[in-house]
């Protein structure tokens, strides 16, 4: 459930019409709701109800700061794996005691800033990088919190792309390895264990996976308390699936419940903080890609309708064969209906928004593609020098431009000619 919906034939972005939206801001154009996304949010807070908890929203999903700013009013923490994001949570008002850091590589520079702004959390993913922040740490007279990333091997079922739990994934310490470094860590002088932490895929469906990682994550538990070694809180990743087409993942409140019951019989458990760090979940489906269409082609095999968004504003389509809904916005004029490959103006035979849509369709209609607040505006390049698209988010009958299209300018800012040109150049 999603706060776009028809009215009249025309689909409105909680009580704005999307056509009025892009006439105001032009196409293409993301469009969020804030009511959605606040929905998304509290469906976790309240699931989880009075288990302590944090819920850490994972800002490479969505990280728009309008996004972040109301995520954070609502209380949130963030899950960030760059300093660029970080910077981002700070900006947006986020509190840094909510941040925990997730990534394979953190740099140094990145450790420093995220020690001297007192982060929450280290999901540390290696040996290496345990030892990093421990020397980071230590030139900087402080003492790190960390969590293991452990990978406990379990198959999320989801995209080979987006599964990050297997053993040949790149991410987190191999289950049978992860004692080991938590004893390193307990003996290291600048880390301070505070948590155990997984995360095994996005796009998830199903509830076993998650339970038979918590299930592995509960041994490893236990033979830490055998050491000696307690943890203040369980990160469980975020991967929580949505509906994109006839999908039907769990709900957070059964995810959540499933989770409270296994925990139950766990010594302890009730102290035991559970930390989220969803991102699909919350923004896929509070966000619509406005898009308009240039020109219907028919072909001999199939017809194309050419539209003016592109694989450099949502790729997931052309980089997972990704499906998402594709909906005429005003249904009131009478069109033919046709079948289409819906396409952008990129030089790329894989630059498509979707295949084989029955769509009533004329040039100059406006089109929405759903789904598209999460990895969505965050994953969009420049490719074929085309500045990315503005963003909107809408509140009741208020629509807000949180981020203007970028300018063309913009594109070159900060490139360089070289000297003997811009010799050439002088001289004309
Ligand atoms: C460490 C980590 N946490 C959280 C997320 C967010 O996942 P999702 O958007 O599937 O909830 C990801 C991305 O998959 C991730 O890599
Ligand atoms: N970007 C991916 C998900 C990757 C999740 C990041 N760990 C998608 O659009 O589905």
């Amino acid at each position: 459930m999603d706060h776009f919906n028809y009215r009249d034939g025309v689909l409105y972005g909680e009580k704005v019409p999307l056509t009025r939206i892009a006439e105001a801001f032009g196409t293409p154009c993301y469009v969020y709701s804030k009511a959605t996304l606040a929905r998304h949010f509290r469906a976790y807070t309240e699931a989880l109800g009075s288990h302590p908890h944090l819920i850490c929203y994972a800002v490479k999903a969505n990280s728009n700061l309008a996004v972040l700013g109301l995520l954070a009013r609502l209380g949130a923490g963030f899950d960030i794996v760059s300093v660029g994001e970080l910077e981002r949570v700070l900006a947006a008002g986020g509190d840094p005691a909510r941040v925990v850091f997730s990534g394979v590589a953190k740099q140094e520079a990145e450790m420093a800033r995220a020690l001297e702004v007192g982060i929450k959390c280290f999901n540390v993913e290696s040996r290496p990088e345990l030892e990093r922040l421990n020397a980071v740490a230590g030139r900087l007279g402080k003492v790190a919190p960390v969590s293991l990333r452990v990978n406990p091997d379990v198959d999320a079922g989801t995209h080979p792309y987006i599964s990050t739990g297997l053993k040949d994934n790149k991410f987190g310490i191999p289950v049978d390895e992860a004692l080991a470094v938590y004893e390193l860590a307990a003996s290291l002088p600048h880390v301070k264990v505070t948590g155990l932490d997984c995360h095994i895929g996005s796009q998830l469906t199903e509830l076993a996976p998650f339970l038979d990682a918590l299930d592995r994550l509960l041994v490893l538990l236990e033979r830490l308390r055998e050491r000696g070694i307690e943890v203040e809180h369980l990160d469980l990743g975020g991967g929580l699936g949505v509906p994109y087409r006839d999908e039907h993942p769990p709900a957070p409140f059964d995810y959540a419940t499933a989770l409270l019951e296994r925990l139950a019989d766990w010594e302890g458990s009730e102290r035991l903080t559970l930390l989220f760090e969803p991102g699909r979940s919350i923004a896929a489906n509070a966000g619509v890609l406005l898009t308009r269409v240039e020109f219907l082609k028919p072909g001999e095999t199939k017809n194309f309708a050419i539209v003016d968004a592109a694989m450099n504003d949502l790729i997931r389509p052309a980089l997972y064969q990704a499906w998402q809904a594709i909906l005429p916005v005003d249904t009131r004029r009478p069109r033919e209906s046709a079948t289409y490959d819906v396409v952008g103006p990129v030089c790329e035979t894989g630059d498509f928004l979707g295949k084989e849509r029955e769509l009533a369709i004329a040039p100059g209609d406006l089109l929405a593609v759903r789904s598209a607040g999460a990895y969505g505006f965050v994953m969009a390049s420049n490719y074929n020098s085309r500045p990315r698209p503005a963003e909107v988010m809408v509140d009741g009958d208020e629509a807000h431009l949180v981020r203007r299209r970028e300018r063309l300018e913009e594109l070159w800012a900060g490139e360089a000619l070289l000297p003997d040109d811009q010799a050439t150049e002088g001289a004309r």
